[in-house]
């Protein structure tokens, strides 16, 4: 048996792989010797209390931030070490959407949508517009195409963004705080949009959240971030850690405890 050809062929490329990864700003550190991997077609969430470096993490993930040390492939090839031009393609590969959506507010929905087409294709306009409307059509906006941003719900803003994040084909959609502000309800239907898109697309999502619900609803995986220890607590299925991670902090998360210190809340 040719164990090298096997290794080469077999489908175990992970489509981001974080590895022992430090980062952090000027001389503090945020996290460091973080590793795991994100399997296509998986939705991995990073989640963690306030202020312990999901978005960080995440922008290092993508690039536009260099950690201190470590690496992150994105299916397979060193975003960090990527000198720009082969970094600009890795990052044509990832979908980003920021915290409130980011839209531009001149523009109508479908215009922002477009907007990555127009920066970075040459596509004919129908085409475009074409490719824009089917991609409101697949987060359930295609009513909404002709509105203004200042138009839209919480909810709205944060499908447009999802949709703008896919315009350029992105497999990997990194999602900053997706329900963050949004009511129980539109939480919920943007995570069955999320699920929805996985099960149809095959996407592959990173999601950084502290939403619980959330978490519970869509993650396949979590990793859990602290900011005291700077380092990953937790690494698995949601559920699982909820019930039977030995980590207090995990368990204080998952069963929505407050800060109070780990020990002494026993019986
Ligand atoms: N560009 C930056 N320069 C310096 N410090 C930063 C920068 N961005 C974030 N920080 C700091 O790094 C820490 C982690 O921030 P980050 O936004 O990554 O955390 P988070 O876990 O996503 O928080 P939250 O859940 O509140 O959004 C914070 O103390 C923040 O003030």
């Amino acid at each position: 048996m040719d164990g090298d050809e096997a290794t080469a062929n077999a489908p175990t490329t992970p489509a981001v792989s974080v590895r022992d990864l430090k980062i952090g700003y000027g001389s503090r550190v945020l996290l460091e010797g973080a590793s795991f991997d994100v399997w296509r077609g998986e939705i991995l969430v990073i989640l963690g209390g306030s202020g312990c470096g999901k978005s960080s993490l995440m922008k290092n993930m993508i690039g536009l931030y260099q950690p201190m040390a470590g690496d992150v492939l994105i299916a397979g090839e060193s975003i960090v070490r990527a000198g720009s031009t082969q970094r600009a393609r890795l990052q044509r590969g990832l979908g980003v959407m920021y915290q409130a959506g980011a839209l531009f507010g001149s523009l109508t929905v479908l215009e922002n949508v477009r907007f990555p087409l127009d920066e970075f294709t040459d596509i004919g306009l129908e085409q475009k517009n074409l490719i824009a409307r089917m991609l409101l059509h697949q987060v359930e906006m295609a009513d909404a195409q002709s509105l203004m941003p200042a138009e839209l719900s919480g909810g709205m803003l944060k499908r447009a963004g999802i949709a703008r994040a896919m315009a350029l084909g992105a497999e990997i959609l990194m999602l900053d705080e997706p329900s963050a502000g949004l009511d129980p309800i539109t939480a919920a239907n943007l995570d069955r949009t999320i699920l929805g898109l996985r099960d149809s697309l095959g996407l592959t999502f990173v999601v950084v959240t502290h939403e619980l619900q959330s978490i519970l609803e869509i993650a396949d995986r979590a990793v859990m971030l602290d900011a005291d220890a700077r380092r990953i607590i937790a690494e698995g299925v949601p559920s699982e850690l909820r019930d039977r991670s030995g980590d207090e902090r995990v368990r204080q998360f998952f069963n929505r405890r407050p800060d109070a210190p780990a020990i002494s809340r026993g019986s």
